[in-house]
């Protein structure tokens, strides 16, 4: 490419929806490009921007930045400028219009002028071209556009709250199902969705440091979504290139240590991102320093999803100002919140009795944490294994101040029994601290030359992750991992079926969330817990209080802090003194741990089922994802692309291609396809069961981008083929030509939805008669056959002067059709968002939770579809020209 200078006019290559760009700073290795037809800037590396340079040649008509449009005669160029030399096609004045004054709005026709430049393609390419134009057009309708590719299986639940919440203006939810429900996959769906319409486009997520890799991982793997991680390090690089180092990624990870440091706040605060996820949102605690500046982050942000399985983890008090930060109108009052909760019963009986689904939607909209809180259970779910609890009595101990305690401590010898019986079985252990990691690997190492595989906070990220590894690889890894609290949240361990609590942490919560581990979607055993504990110890004080008075081990339990939080006091005395619990107190726990759980049930849980999944909306969803999945459609369209573009594609089984770039490859690259090729697949289920392979929906980038180069690029943009018809003339002609309604509006605004690529196709015979409704495009293909490249030139020169005159009457009809297609969009468009609008405003006069913030995006959005529509563009996408010669 050549060398970029500010004033040159570049058209994106990826979003040529957001018309023609003008490059506004060049310096360094990024480019900042401005489009100012929808208001966007991006920012691109130098050395990969996806950028065309756009330049018109002699003979072409331009149009100034004022309306008027010219026809060139000659062109300059000074210092990187080019300057069009030519005649103002209105007033014939002579005009010299250096290319920053050119309009923004590109009308763009390059099929136009690569006909009469004698170019023609291959009638295959011509004929994927349309096939493309069509999928595209059927994808931008989709209303479950972003869902087809998630590489998971299709469960209801998640993808209810997927599509409810993706398809909010500005949504502002707490994500809270049960432990190990989904959260993670549901936030990636939600973002997956949101990022494919264009509602939001700058994502920063948030997450204990110990999941960042994670994270970066499932959303790559699961979503080809591309991250990137953000520590110190990283800014201070991005720094030389960036005023504010998060302006130079869309996609950021960060750990909740950076998010809190004040050096990076004001740079996040000003970095503009739409979306912010916020993983393990119960640490976000209001009475921590820090707190304020998060409060500020998701003020700014207008899209903000916080998850946590464990809600009031820290209290119900922190559990209300987390909902504060979603919502600060509707959450204002901790007092009359906890008052409503007293009502939850009766309404839960009057939703219950309610058939039709609007009414439902009216009614849990008014109450409550109805429209911000999604939280699904494991009972509602159903299908989850068993957890058989094994609590292990040992003897009491005397530390010996001058032996290592492991020496002593009579769990030790429990393990190494234990890891000896069970050596086909990986078990994962968790304690406190890590210190005791530490002290439990050497142990280990020491007594039983066992190499444990460690986890915990004085390791580095690269090191956990390695660590998880080793424990995970099948073959020679480690049979027992070693995990401090830090692995008792997020991370993914259902590849185990036994969990070893080594001690047991006084909030019923962290007990909850370290079961979690193994208890997750994907466990497909029952799973063993194991607590060894001496007499006399802290565990044994514990123990009946989790076992009797709530049954903790083996049931998933909402309420544990809550309990906590009635007896904290004599459970911490029990335990300063090394006592055990009276029988009162347990019994009292029981009781307490009864009648709440009886409350929660009929109130609150069954308001926040009904709120968490419809299933037959869900089931509608799904249907929906299968239908426009259209898997076989695609799989012929991709393996048609890799043919005609020089990819070389084997078929390895049923589902299976390997496919990789050929030595003639016509581009040169593809999103996602590496130079040593890769596997794709499909099929869902297959790519469930492969990880090394890539699952290829409408919605994967490889995929978007093969439709973008045969609707935006010239691949197969001009086509001269000859028909066998005995039943005409010899030498008659038709003109067959393919417009397409293009748009250009933010992103944002999401137009698609209510504007999806429209095409329109015209059939001329050499007479100038139309004849599209009558002879179909499938009939002249099955007639027509390939002509070479010195034939078409010649047949092109003969026809180029009435092929002309034709496109343009031609293009006289498509403006008629575009003009009432519009129309059409326009009504539709505006009907939607009036009733949408209605919709809320009626909510908001009895639901304070609906925000006006909410009801003013959609307002943002009527008027930039508005005026969007106000200047569409057309553009002549593909010309054919068939000659009889029968
Ligand atoms: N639809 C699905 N298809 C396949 N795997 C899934 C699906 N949903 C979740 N999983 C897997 O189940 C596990 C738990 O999911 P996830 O991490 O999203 O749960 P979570 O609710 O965020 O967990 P936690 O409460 O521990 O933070 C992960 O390994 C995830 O990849």
């Amino acid at each position: 490419m050549s060398e970029f200078r500010v004033g040159q006019r570049y058209l994106s290559e990826t979003e040529t929806e957001l018309g023609l760009g003008m490059i506004t700073q060049a310096e360094g290795r990024h480019l900042t490009v401005m489009f100012p037809a929808t208001g966007e800037v991006r920012l691109y590396s130098a050395q990969e921007a996806p950028l065309a340079r756009y330049q018109l040649q002699v003979q072409q008509q331009g149009k100034h930045a004022d309306g008027w449009s010219f026809t060139i005669q000659e062109l300059t160029e000074s210092q990187g400028i080019v300057t069009y030399h030519g005649l103002r096609d209105d007033n014939q004045e002579s005009v010299v219009v250096p290319e920053t004054q050119l309009s923004h709005q590109v009308d763009s026709n390059p099929a136009l002028t690569r006909l009469l430049a004698g170019q023609a393609d291959r009638l295959d390419m011509y004929q994927l071209r349309c096939e493309a134009s069509e999928h595209l057009a059927h994808h931008q309708a989709s209303e479950v556009a972003g869902l087809l590719g998630v590489r998971t299986h299709l469960l209801p639940h998640q993808l209810y709250i997927a599509k409810t919440v993706a398809d909010r203006y500005h949504p502002r939810v707490l994500l809270a199902d049960e432990v190990g429900l989904g959260k993670t996959i549901e936030a990636g769906m939600i973002i997956k969705r949101r990022l494919t319409t264009g509602r939001s486009q700058r994502v920063l997520i948030v997450v204990p440091e110990s999941l960042m890799h994670q994270w970066l991982v499932e959303l790559r793997r699961r979503f080809a979504l591309n991250f990137t991680l953000f520590d110190d390090e990283r800014c201070e690089q991005a720094e030389a290139d960036s005023e504010n180092p998060f302006l130079t990624e869309q996609h950021i990870i960060i750990s909740s240590r950076f998010m809190h440091e004040s050096r990076w706040s004001q740079a996040l605060l000003e970095a503009e991102f739409d979306l912010l996820i916020i993983d393990e949102a119960h640490h976000l605690q209001p009475s921590a320093p820090e707190f304020s500046a998060v409060k500020n982050l998701c003020e700014a942000v207008p899209g903000l999803l916080l998850l946590t399985a464990t809600p009031e983890q820290e209290g119900a008090e922190g559990h209300f100002q987390r909902l504060q930060l979603l919502d600060p109108d509707r959450f204002s009052n901790f007092a009359s919140f906890q008052k409503e909760q007293a009502h939850y019963k009766e309404l839960a009986e009057q939703a219950e009795s309610v058939t039709d689904p609007a009414e439902l939607d009216d009614l849990l909209d008014k109450h409550g944490t109805g429209r911000v809180m999604f939280r699904n259970r494991r009972a509602d779910i159903g299908g989850f294994p068993s957890r058989h609890f094994h609590p292990v009595e040992l003897d009491e101990f005397e530390a010996d101040e001058d032996m290592p305690w492991w020496m002593e401590d009579p769990r030790i010898d429990w393990l190494l029994d234990h890891i000896k019986q069970n050596r086909s079985e990986k078990a994962l252990l968790i304690c406190k601290t890590a210190e005791q990691v530490l002290d439990l690997s050497e142990a280990l190492r020491v007594l039983a030359g066992v190499q444990a595989a460690t986890f915990h906070e004085g390791m580095t990220l690269t090191e956990r992750d390695r660590s998880a590894a080793f424990f995970a690889s099948e073959e020679d890894g480690s049979p027992i991992l070693l995990c401090s609290e830090i692995g008792s949240e997020g991370r993914n361990f259902q590849f185990v079926h036994q969990l070893i609590l080594f001690d047991l942490p006084t909030n019923p919560d962290l007990l909850e969330q370290r079961i979690g581990r193994l208890d997750r979607i994907g466990q497909q055993q029952d799973i063993d817990i194991y607590l060894p504990y001496s007499k006399g110890s802290t565990e044994a004080i514990l123990l009946p209080w989790y076992e009797q008075g709530m049954n903790a081990f083996t049931q998933c339990n909402a309420i544990g802090r809550k309990l906590y939080d009635a007896f904290a006091a004599e459970i911490e005395q029990a335990i300063a003194e090394q006592q055990p619990l009276s029988t009162e107190l347990l019994e009292q726990t029981k009781e307490l741990h009864k009648t709440w759980l009886e409350h929660n049930r009929e109130g609150q849980d069954k308001l926040q089922a009904l709120n968490a999944c419809r299933p037959e909306t869900a089931e509608k969803i799904i249907e929906q994802i299968h239908r426009d999945s259209d898997t076989d459609t695609l799989a012929d369209f991709m393996i048609a692309f890799c043919d005609r573009f020089g990819i070389n594609n084997e078929v390895l089984d049923e589902e299976r291609w390997f496919i990789r770039p050929g030595e003639h490859m016509r581009i040169g690259s593809l999103p996602g396809l590496p130079d040593d090729g890769i596997t794709v697949t499909f099929d869902r289920i297959t790519a469930l069961n492969f990880e090394d392979t890539d699952f290829l929906s409408w919605d994967h980038p490889m995929v978007q981008a093969a439709l973008e180069l045969l609707t935006a690029d010239d691949f197969g943009s001009t086509c001269v083929a000859e028909l066998k018809n005995p039943a005409i003339p010899a030498g008659s002609w038709f003109l067959e030509l393919d417009f397409a309604s293009i748009v250009p509006a933010p992103k944002a605004a999401a137009l698609q939805e209510f504007c999806p690529l429209k095409s329109l196709r015209l059939l001329f015979n050499g007479q100038g008669q139309e004849l599209s409704a009558k002879v179909s495009r499938e009939l002249l293909d099955q007639q027509a056959s390939f002509i070479d490249k010195k034939t078409a030139r010649q047949v092109l020169r003969q026809l180029r002067e009435p092929a002309q005159k034709l496109i343009h009457s031609g293009q006289q009809q498509a403006r008629d059709w575009q003009h009432s297609q519009l129309e059409q969009v326009k009504q539709n468009a505006l009907n939607a968002l009036q009733h949408e609008q209605n919709r809320l405003l009626e909510l908001q006069k009895k639901n304070p939770s609906v925000r006006t913030s909410e009801i003013e995006a959609i307002d943002w959005r009527e008027k930039q579809i508005t005026s969007a529509l106000e200047r569409p563009q057309l553009s002549l996408q593909a010309v054919r020209i068939l000659v009889n010669n029968h």
